[in-house]
């Protein structure tokens, strides 16, 4: 009997016929799935297979037999070797066009959803420039000090200096702190000796008043030159706040536990509409500011409040969204499982003068099935879970108690679908979703999905 499966080294033509979770090329030769870097739907390629796996093989482009109208020229000079975009070869609509397909093909994957409710991808005017946060690692290489990514499969860093998704002012910061580090013979991180000091950088932009904080990870908890170095970085433009943060482990973790103020402010000021959030280095916020508010403004859209809900923001983080929502509710109920991610949520709440809203440490599938059994019903539950979807006991305390509208902000399409798939089951119907382009130039998408109950018509 022939043979059919792929094998290494094999030459064959190949029709893309959808992108991948990591933005590749998917096409399928006899009911084998094969995925090719660069690759576009649409396109017929030749491809030569380079690994062959269990379910799936991995080919690269020979030559394009009918490339794509849509492939375009990547702009940024170090594309291939950064790893941190993934679409650039691909016109902007069509990145839209292909991400919204992303959320159909999970929902049909998990789902029996006959037709998906969902729109048009809503992505940005200029999809470029728009991080508001780098956090690279540093390394001596070649006799340079050197700020960047890590080329895939290698320990070399791709020098981001001119990265295209990131604010220029980032850029220009990362460019002034990489000479001064340079300059001023600071000593550097070396993972394999595991000496040094200088192991990251972060630089944090807040677009709405324009100040840069700084957060140099170091192994060690003084710097060499503290003095001397602080007064150098702190002449860069706009910088409003210099962190030492003190990280000795081996880890792949970046930050450490301790922080250490070197210079100017703890917590640079940032604005969303009408909101003021204040940010200290460690504490996680939205990378896009401009498609989070359009984000945000969806949620408020979902929730339909009145002025009396009660509205539950689960996986608060620093409370953003709950405060988005707080002046049409009644009251606002966060938690997250960071205490000092809720430390800030309570001060953000207070920095805008926002009293009815209340935030709590810990596991949202511990605490709300809790306080359901305790007779706790909100109207609106807003979820934001990490991309492993919700928690079981969540989903479950959910299902027993159903709530009028479940808002669910997901960064990943495939536990999007299961969740809602388990939801459905419990009585709840799918009666809107919009994707949302957080990280143009990238395979990732961003989903608003309104759940109604049908016990609550
Ligand atoms: C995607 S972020 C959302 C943050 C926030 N909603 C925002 O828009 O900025 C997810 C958050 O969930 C928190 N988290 C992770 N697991 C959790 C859990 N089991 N229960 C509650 N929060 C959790 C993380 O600490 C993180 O702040």
């Amino acid at each position: 009997m022939t043979d059919l499966r792929l094998r290494d080294g094999q030459v064959i033509r190949l029709p893309i016929r959808r992108m991948g979770i990591n933005g590749e090329g998917v096409g399928y030769y006899r009911k084998q799935v094969l995925f090719v870097d660069g690759g576009i739907p649409g396109e017929f390629l030749e491809v030569k297979v380079t690994r062959v796996e269990k379910r799936h093989a991995r080919a690269r482009i020979l030559k394009r037999l009918k490339p794509s109208s849509n492939r375009v020229a990547p702009p940024c000079p170090v594309y291939d070797e950064c790893g941190g975009c993934q679409t650039q070869h691909i016109d902007y609509s069509m990145q839209l066009r292909l991400k919204r397909e992303l959320v159909e093909e999970a929902f049909a994957r998990y789902t029996d959803i006959q037709s998906l409710p969902i729109e048009e991808t809503r992505g940005m005017e200029h999809p470029w420039d728009y991080r508001n946060k780098a956090q690279l690692p540093v390394r001596k290489q070649d006799g340079r000090v050197l700020l960047g990514m890590y080329r895939s499969g290698s320990h070399r860093l791709v020098d981001m200096s001119g990265c295209l998704v990131q604010h220029p002012v980032i850029n220009r910061t990362l460019e002034g702190i990489r000479s001064i580090l340079e300059e001023t013979k600071t000593p550097i991180y070396d993972e394999r000796t595991h000496r040094g000091s200088i192991r990251h950088v972060m630089v944090r932009l807040a677009f709405a008043t324009d100040e840069v904080q700084i957060a140099l990870v170091s192994r060690t908890p003084t710097l060499p030159g503290e003095k001397g170095l602080v007064d150098r970085i702190r002449r860069l433009p706009k910088v409003a706040g210099i962190i030492l943060n003190h990280n000795p482990r081996r880890t792949s973790l970046v930050m450490g536990e301790e922080n250490r103020l070197l210079w100017g402010k703890e917590k640079i000021e940032e604005r969303l509409g009408s909101r003021h959030f204040a940010l200290s280095a460690p504490a996680f916020f939205q990378l896009n500011p401009v498609q989070t508010e359009k984000l945000y403004e969806e949620v408020r859209y979902f929730a339909g409040l009145t002025g009396s809900e009660t509205v539950v923001d689960a996986y608060c983080g620093t409370g953003t969204i709950g405060l988005w929502l707080a002046d049409g509710a009644a009251r606002v109920v966060g938690m997250d499982t960071v205490p000092e991610a809720v430390a800030d949520a309570r001060y953000n709440a207070r920095l805008n003068g926002v009293k009815h809203a209340e935030y709590h440490v810990g596991k949202a599938e511990t605490l709300l099935p809790r306080w359901a059994s305790e007779g706790f019903r909100p109207d609106v539950v807003v979820t934001d879970p990490p991309r492993t979807g919700l928690g079981e006991g969540l989903l479950r305390s959910l299902s027993q108690h159903p709530v009028p509208r479940l808002i669910y902000v997901s960064c990943n399409p495939s536990t999007l679908a299961k969740d809602c798939n388990r939801l459905i089951q419990a009585g709840y119907r799918v009666k809107r979703m919009v994707p949302f382009d957080m990280f143009p130039q990238t395979a990732h998408v961003e989903t608003c999905t309104l759940l109604v109950h049908e016990s609550h018509p």
